[in-house]
């Protein structure tokens, strides 16, 4: 088991990771998600003793990973596919690492095998493509037939092919009873790979559940609701009526609706009323991106804007008009479907206050049985937007990080833990 308690770290004034606490178990995939520089990396490096905690602490199966006994046989890592000498071929890269530790060369072939990586095991891998280096990386982590596996992006590159044999490796392992712990921004594989989640925003604890409370917690239910393609004014009207009834509308990509705060029946009912014939009537539950997004929308720091391509684009010729936005595309708190356990009880019940509003917790995500609960203390992490970089009808520009970019991560060998900062 990994346990960390008030985990912390500091580069500077800025703060990457706060005390976060939070239990890795055996047994099962545990999903590690956040935004980007949210801390996922420096606290699976902190896991690993590849930088040491500004306050709290790290064990694993009780221990530091520095006081583990022969850590590189009980932790296994990928943290950083491209830590290679990239002049040694597959097989001598997995060879010296066997040696480091006491591990028998016969291994090194089992788990090139067991990566695909056999007929390539004499090739350099300067020469690899992202998804070979990938492999490789996974082969050193099961060098040693470790209990605990962490995992920062694993399927990073991977072909489709690739990420199903990860999925089915990730669960074999946590299936033979062992720690496997996986960072990943992919929520469909998320979804069908991990068994339990733990999220971070802007270094602090946001959830640690598992998957499906998560998606529970963070989603409402909402029908989806379509009337004839052909006829534009059928949709326009039901619109209307399902508002005047208290509902909430949204228009989904493919035309249909979404429409929250009524039930099911009483949405057939109003359109029944109005004359409008349906062609889609459907129950649907939010998937773990829409969750994800929902908890996450506040404490995401790097959002992009529209590309308005200022002083790049002819002059639109004269009567044509401008391309019409997409809906969905662009418009923050997309993913947000209103707040759950609001309107009675009702299925496919909304708040009053349309989809974006999310009840007050950290970074105005909810709060949610089993998540951190609102900040008792400062937020250590707020970093106002800087005004001259908000554009007035969006989110902010992508703004300087507060720290200059991050040195190139560590090579992710734990069988030579050193602070690298
Ligand atoms: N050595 C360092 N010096 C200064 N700041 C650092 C250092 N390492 C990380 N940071 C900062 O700490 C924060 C967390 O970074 P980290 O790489 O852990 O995030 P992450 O969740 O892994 O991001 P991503 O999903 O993009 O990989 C970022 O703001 C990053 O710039």
């Amino acid at each position: 088991m990994i346990e960390a308690v008030g985990l912390t770290k500091r580069y500077g004034d800025k703060t990457a990771v706060y005390n976060l606490s939070f239990q890795v178990r055996p047994g099962a995939v545990t999903g590690f998600l956040g935004p980007n520089g949210s801390g996922k990396s420096t606290t699976m490096r902190m896991i690993l003793g590849l930088d040491n905690p500004t306050a709290g602490q790290v064990t694993i199966g009780g221990y530091p990973y520095r006081r583990l006994p022969n850590a590189p046989r009980q932790v296994g890592a990928l943290l950083d596919a491209k830590a290679v000498h990239g002049g040694r071929s597959a097989r001598s890269h997995l060879l010296s690492l066997a040696q480091l530790s006491g591990i028998p060369a016969r291994r090194v072939d089992e788990v090139l095998g067991v990566v695909g990586l056999h007929d390539v095991a004499r090739r350099r891998s300067r020469g690899f493509s992202l998804g070979m280096g990938q492999r490789l990386g996974i082969a050193a982590a099961l060098l040693g037939d470790p209990q605990v596996l962490l995992f920062d992006e694993p399927v990073n590159g991977l072909d489709p092919e690739g990420i199903l044999w990860v999925r089915n490796l990730m669960k074999a392992l946590a299936a033979e009873g062992r720690t496997v712990f996986v960072s990943s921004h992919l929520m469909s594989e998320m979804a069908l790979t991990a068994d339990h989640l733990i999220v971070i925003g802007r270094g602090q604890l946001l959830a640690d559940m598992s998957v499906t409370d998560f998606i529970s917690a963070n989603s409402a239910d909402f029908a989806r609701v379509r009337t004839p393609d052909t006829e534009p004014q059928q949709r326009e009207k039901l619109s209307a009526a399902i508002t005047e009834a208290g509902g909430h509308v949204l228009p989904e990509q493919d035309g249909a609706l979404r429409v929250t705060g009524l039930a099911l029946p009483r949405i057939s009912d109003i359109a029944h009323d109005s004359g409008v014939r349906l062609w889609e009537l459907s129950p649907h539950q939010a998937s773990l991106e829409e969750a994800y997004m929902r908890m996450t929308q506040g404490a995401v720091d790097y959002r992009s804007t529209t590309d308005r391509k200022a002083g790049l684009q002819q002059p639109l010729p004269p009567g044509a008009q401008p391309p019409v936005p997409v809906p969905g595309q662009g418009q923050p708190g997309w993913y947000a479907p209103p707040p759950p356990q609001q309107g009675g009880g009702q299925p496919f019940a909304a708040s009053q206050g349309g989809p974006a509003q999310v009840p007050a917790g950290p970074y105005g995500a909810p709060d949610v049985p089993g998540t951190a609960p609102g900040a008792p203390t400062p937020n250590p992490y707020a970093q106002p937007d800087p005004p001259a970089l908000r554009t007035s009808s969006g989110p902010a520009v992508p703004a300087a990080p507060a720290v200059p970019p991050t040195a190139p991560a560590p090579a992710a060998d734990p069988t030579k833990p050193e602070d690298a900062r």
